[in-house]
């Protein structure tokens, strides 16, 4: 039987290319989409793909009533990617979450949700395998070289700074990096922010602009050299395998999985 996935979304940027990547797979079924503004109208005529005969609904409490889903895939907005969540978790429907600007409260409230409801959950702030490496390869760097900095970049239409991306690399290297504050103590500011965001005393700077799509630079400082670790997505389909890796994971989780990290060895 196929796998039935409610999209939350699936009229934004990510949404939609989910949409077209659940229809491809005959593994997979869509049940509906949420936007918060588009009820009973066609998916598929929303997003450019003709009649698909599957609806848009603007109340995802009532679509979970409706529909029999088996996983939610949230691709909203930090306010409403928690919400969310937490819907489908109580009517023990498992979320994918692609949503960035999540709190470490949040990820701990939600875990203890999971465990609650008895039901698997994966909340994963980059979906594109290339970024999951750059991710691994920093925190391995990081043990030789523990001075480093990100440098994260992405499309003027984005709501959360530092990008999700950039705080769970920052995360990994602080498992193995010792806390200290990076940069000479006597260092000032000339205009404030110039050193960026300090996560455990390093610095992460986020850039904004048209044309770019989703970017992150993990560079490292040592006597006499440097490492730079870079990822680029250029285009938001790179997402798209590891969304569909995660559909059919969370159908076997029992608890709350923070990063595709875990589930990819
Ligand atoms: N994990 C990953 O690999 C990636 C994660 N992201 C993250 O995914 C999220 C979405 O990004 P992107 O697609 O670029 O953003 P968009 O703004 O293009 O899409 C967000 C969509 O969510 C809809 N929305 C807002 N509130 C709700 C709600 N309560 N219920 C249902 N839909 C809602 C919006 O439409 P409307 O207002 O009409 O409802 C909009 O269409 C962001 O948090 C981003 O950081 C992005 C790329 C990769
Ligand atoms: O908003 C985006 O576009 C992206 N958001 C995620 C993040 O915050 O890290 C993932 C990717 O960088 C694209």
């Amino acid at each position: 039987m196929a796998i039935k996935v409610i999209v939350a979304g699936a009229k934004g940027r990510m949404g939609t290319e989910a949409v077209k990547m659940i229809l491809k797979d005959s593994e997979l079924q869509l049940a509906c989409g949420i936007d918060s503004k588009l009820d009973g109208v066609d998916v598929g005529e929303v997003i450019g793909l003709g009649h698909i005969g599957v609806p848009m609904h603007n109340d995802l409490e009532q679509a979970l009533e409706q529909y029999e889903a088996d996983v939610l895939v949230d691709l909203t907005t930090p306010q409403s990617g928690r919400r969310n969540m937490e819907l489908a978790l109580n009517k023990q429907v498992r979320p994918v979450v692609g949503t960035t600007g999540f709190s470490a409260q949040d990820i701990t409230e939600l875990s203890e949700l999971c465990q609650q409801q008895q039901t698997g959950a994966l909340i994963a702030p980059n979906f594109a395998i290339g970024a999951i490496l750059m991710m691994k390869f920093a925190k391995q760097a990081a043990k030789y070289m523990p001075d480093v900095e990100i440098i994260e970049m992405h499309h003027n239409q984005k709501l959360d700074a530092p990008s999700g991306t950039a705080i769970k690399t920052a995360e990994m290297i602080s498992e193995v990096r010792e806390e200290h504050r990076q940069g000479h103590p006597e260092e000032k500011e000339e205009i404030d922010g110039a050193r960026g965001a300090f996560f455990q005393g390093f610095p992460i700077h986020s850039v904004r602009l048209p044309g770019l799509v989703a970017h992150q630079q993990v560079i490292f400082g040592g006597e006499g050299q440097t490492l730079t670790l870079r990822h680029d997505s250029i285009d938001r389909s790179s997402f798209m395998p590891g969304i569909n890796l995660a559909i059919k994971k969370v159908m076997h989780l029992e608890e709350l999985v923070y990063g595709l990290d875990k589930i990819i060895d």
